[in-house]
């Protein structure tokens, strides 16, 4: 485990290249970049390769809570799996020091076919909890994700929203040092999620490191204090958020950005302290 000095994240001009094997050099229109997706390009022996990430150099220590806004396949999913350690740098260097917590790709960590209660204790699990310390929670968590009678359906006849419901009862939950979010968190309803912020938001404070992807300002806004703009697998632009979004989006959301960190004053001061 590791202390508050000790838990860091930092990048060394990381890079992350996806080979596709069967797609067609010729046939790629490699001097047109669209707006959205990594840069294509081609190896020496003309396989074709997706830079999702391209000379990336993060540095996060204990406090920094970071939220990632980007095109749709700017590079903001690769990023969070190369700090989860999913995927490792095709070149450069990534290192990561305390435990963390991904929650994304809800599936990840839960099995489709067993019950909710049943999936509670392994996600937990794969967080890094004893069976014996899930057993303890897991009322609470139950309670927490209002799906009653469900809990013991297999996790297959769930919506998304409804899995997301049991990711985020089992997250919060726990303290890990080190929380990486995915915007998939979105996907639960209105009412849920108000219930759920101010979990997540002492659980951000309870973090050492946060690590945000999401297409919602307002959730930026509510849990990070920077950002990064994440640009063709690169880092355009870091910042304060209303700067990066305003960058990124225009005036009229930097305003409603301010607009939030306003209104969510009171969580920010605690945050401070
Ligand atoms: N497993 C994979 N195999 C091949 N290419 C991939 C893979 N995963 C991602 N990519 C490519 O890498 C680039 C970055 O994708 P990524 O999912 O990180 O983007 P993103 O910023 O999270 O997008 P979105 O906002 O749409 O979720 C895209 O061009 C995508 O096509």
């Amino acid at each position: 485990m590791g202390s508050e000095s000790t838990v860091r994240v930092d990048t060394w001009d990381a890079c992350v290249d996806f080979p596709i094997f069967d797609a067609k050099t010729r046939s790629l229109k490699k001097s047109v970049m669209g707006a959205a997706g990594g840069v294509i390009g081609a190896t020496e022996s003309n396989v074709v390769v997706v830079e999702a990430l391209k000379n990336i150099n993060l540095h996060l220590k204990h406090g920094d809570r970071i939220g990632l806004v980007g095109h749709n396949g700017a590079g903001k999913s690769t990023l969070l799996r190369l700090l989860s350690g999913i995927y490792e740098p095709t070149r450069g260097a990534c290192r990561v020091s305390g435990r963390v917590a991904p929650v994304f790709d809800l599936g990840v960590g839960m099995d489709p076919e067993i019950s909710g209660y049943e999936n509670i204790i392994i996600r937990g699990m794969f967080l890094g909890m004893t069976r014996k310390q899930m057993l303890q929670k897991i009322d609470d968590i139950a309670e927490f994700t209002e799906l009653g009678d469900y809990l013991q359906m297999p996790l297959r006849t769930y919506s998304t929203g409804m899995r997301v419901r049991i990711a985020l009862g089992v997250v919060t939950s726990i303290d890990p040092e080190i929380l990486i979010l995915d915007e998939g968190i979105g996907a639960v309803d209105a009412d849920f999620m108000r219930k759920a912020r101010s979990r997540l938001q002492s659980l951000v404070e309870r973090s050492g490191i946060l690590v945000f992807a999401s297409h919602s300002n307002e959730f930026l806004a509510q849990l990070c204090d920077r950002a990064l703009w994440i640009d063709h697998g690169q880092i355009r632009m870091e910042g304060d958020i209303e700067s990066v979004v305003g960058a990124y989006e225009g005036p009229k959301a930097a305003a409603h950005v301010r607009k939030v960190l306003d209104t969510a004053g009171t969580f920010e001061g605690e945050a401070r302290n």
